[in-house]
């Protein structure tokens, strides 16, 4: 007989525990695999000292799984944490990400999935991506914002959001409104000032949660804010989600751009299409003289998307305001003004362009 998921977990929900319940009505299971008569899993337990209380119950656990007919191997490891606690209502964020067969699926009820990424942290990303999101939904899109970025999310500064989700059954999140904008992040769920400090697993988890727990509903376009750089996340994420495209941000630096090379590469590697390049910080117009300045060079961005063959969507120029509407939570395209307009242009692009 092959042996499935459903029985493995069957057989450990017969087994109670020291305290009551068993190890999947208390959800410490993470990373269960089922293959060719394989067994694994790991329990992870919420502190060292539930760990040693719950060394009994995995080798009951070892022994009754071993017994079932088709078994010929069971690994069960122990971990403990403590840095990633439940989050409340009852939802635990920061869980292993569960497996699934088959490549990049799809997430239901959304028809498009966007990465914004950068080579380098700090070139406006998450501001390019709250103000594309705020520029999108003005033009009647409906869109989401997912703030991916695990261990800096800026989010709920920029779009002046910062409250737990509710979860009326533990399970599904809603996510928070903001300037016509659905929008989700990491930051939502922890508090403020608490340092991320989770194991590579637990990260990948927390995205996997951020990205099928959460009731997006209908959406023209999900927007992820990445990470800056080239690790994981973005890896993970090309991986489980069918992602239409990414969108690179670089400054005309010639660093920036050289790690904006780097993102397209990895990009290109990952199979995820680049929908396009976006030059941010490019002039400064003195808002006394009117003078432009090329502080950090200029059109440097598009013409690396010419030889590189992407598209160039278009450029942004460095502006106190945007700044400030950033920390102040109503982004800059929310409003009225010259980069409001710059942001509607980018929009436009996109959707006449197909990718939103
Ligand atoms: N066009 C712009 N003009 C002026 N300031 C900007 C502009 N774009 C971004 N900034 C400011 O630069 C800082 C960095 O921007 P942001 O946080 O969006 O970058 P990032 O690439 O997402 O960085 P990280 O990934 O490291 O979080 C912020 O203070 C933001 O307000």
């Amino acid at each position: 007989m092959d042996i499935t998921r459903e029985t493995v977990l069957k057989t450990l929900s017969d087994l109670g525990l020291p305290g009551g319940g068993t190890l999947v009505s208390r959800d410490l299971i993470r990373a269960l695999r089922v293959e060719d008569g394989t067994i694994s899993f790991v329990i992870e337990a919420e502190s060292a000292d539930a760990a040693r209380s719950l060394a009994p119950a995995q080798a009951q656990a070892e022994a009754a799984l071993k017994a079932l007919p088709g078994v010929s191997r069971v690994q069960i490891v122990m971990t403990a944490h403590g840095g990633a606690k439940p989050a409340a209502p009852s939802l635990k964020v920061g869980g292993h990400p569960t497996p699934h067969q088959g490549g990049p699926k799809r997430v239901s009820g959304i028809d498009r999935i966007i990465a914004i990424g950068s080579g380098k942290g700090g070139v406006g990303k998450s501001t390019v991506s709250s103000n594309l999101a705020v520029a999108l939904a003005r033009q009647g899109r409906r869109v989401g914002l997912l703030d991916a970025d695990i261990y800096g999310p800026s989010q709920p500064r920029m779009m002046g959001v910062n409250k737990r989700p509710a979860s009326p059954d533990g399970k599904t999140i809603i996510p928070l409104q903001a300037h016509g904008v659905t929008v989700m992040s990491i930051g939502f769920m922890l508090k403020e000032d608490e340092a991320v400090i989770w194991r590579g697993p637990m990260l990948m988890g927390a995205l996997q949660q951020l990205i099928e727990q959460v009731q997006w509903g209908e959406l023209d376009v999900l927007l992820i804010d990445l990470p800056p750089g080239t690790g994981d996340i973005q890896l993970t994420l090309a991986q489980r989600f069918a992602l239409t495209g990414a969108v690179v941000v670089s400054t005309p630096q010639d660093v920036a751009m050289l790690d904006a090379r780097k993102a397209l590469d990895m990009f290109g590697k990952l199979k995820v299409p680049v929908l396009g390049l976006i030059e941010n910080m490019s002039t400064y117009v003195c808002p006394n003289c009117g003078h432009e300045a090329h502080l950090f060079g200029h059109g440097g961005v598009a013409a690396e998307a010419q030889k590189m063959g992407v598209p160039f969507l278009g450029e942004l120029p460095l502006d106190l305001e945007t700044r400030l509407a950033g920390d102040a939570g109503t982004p800059i395209a929310a409003g009225a003004g010259a980069m409001s307009d710059a942001y509607a242009r980018l929009a436009r692009r996109m959707v006449e362009g197909g990718m939103a």
